[in-house]
């Protein structure tokens, strides 16, 4: 899967948070949208996620130069964010359950192996709505990192893990990142240091 920006801008309201993002994402690369606090680097993200629109320039997707229409990106997918909550009232197993009927998991996975890979083999009857904040990124994580798509979008994946859960994570992406491409918005070193293309926003203000 490549993703081509070009000429791409966002504006919230009369201000714009980027302009002129001329960038191509390719397939099996690894990327760090990097800048301080409010640069837009979740903005940048959510506008490849296609969750939001741009005002200016375009954002194509395509497999083997083959082009994927932008509304069918989602299938192609998986994404990690603090915006993106996982249903409370679920236990853990049904969360799972809802999550395979969009996505299915690496070949080789069941839920029960993820849910005791992440740490949480023991929750899979508890409801989401008792987790810690920590236990619930460990899911999204793991939803993400275990679907079988190309690309994963990931937005600021240490939030509130403890160094454990910091150890898990950089372990998750060593050992099932594989050749997908892996595009992760960060201002923390120990997310993203296993991206060698980096993209800084404030060069598009
Ligand atoms: N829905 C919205 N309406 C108006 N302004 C918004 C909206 N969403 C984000 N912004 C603004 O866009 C700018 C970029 O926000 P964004 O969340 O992309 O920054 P960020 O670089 O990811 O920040 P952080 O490092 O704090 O997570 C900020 O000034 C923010 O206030």
């Amino acid at each position: 899967m490549t993703i081509s920006l070009n000429q791409t801008g966002k504006r919230f309201n009369y201000d714009w948070i980027f302009r002129r993002v001329t960038y191509t994402f390719q397939e099996g690369g690894r990327y760090a949208i990097l800048g301080p606090n409010g640069s837009g680097k979740s903005t940048l993200l959510q506008i490849v996620s296609g969750h939001l629109h741009h005002n200016e320039g375009t954002v194509s997707y395509s497999i083997a130069e083959k082009p994927i229409e932008s509304d069918a990106f989602f299938r192609y997918c998986a994404i990690a964010a603090p915006y993106l909550e996982v249903v409370e009232e679920f236990t853990l197993a049904e969360c799972i359950q809802f999550h395979l009927q969009f996505k299915s998991f690496i070949p080789g996975y069941t839920a029960a192996q993820i849910a005791e890979i992440v740490g949480l083999g023991k929750a899979m009857h508890k409801q989401i709505r008792n987790f810690s904040s920590g236990m619930k990124q460990r899911i999204k994580l793991a939803l993400a990192i275990f679907s079988d798509v190309p690309v994963l979008l990931l937005d600021e994946p240490t939030t509130n893990l403890d160094a454990a859960g910091v150890a898990l994570y950089q372990q998750l992406i060593s050992d099932h990142c594989g050749n997908r491409t892996l595009i992760i918005s960060s201002n923390d070193e120990q997310e993203y240091f296993m991206c060698p293309e980096r993209i800084n926003i404030i060069d598009y203000k």
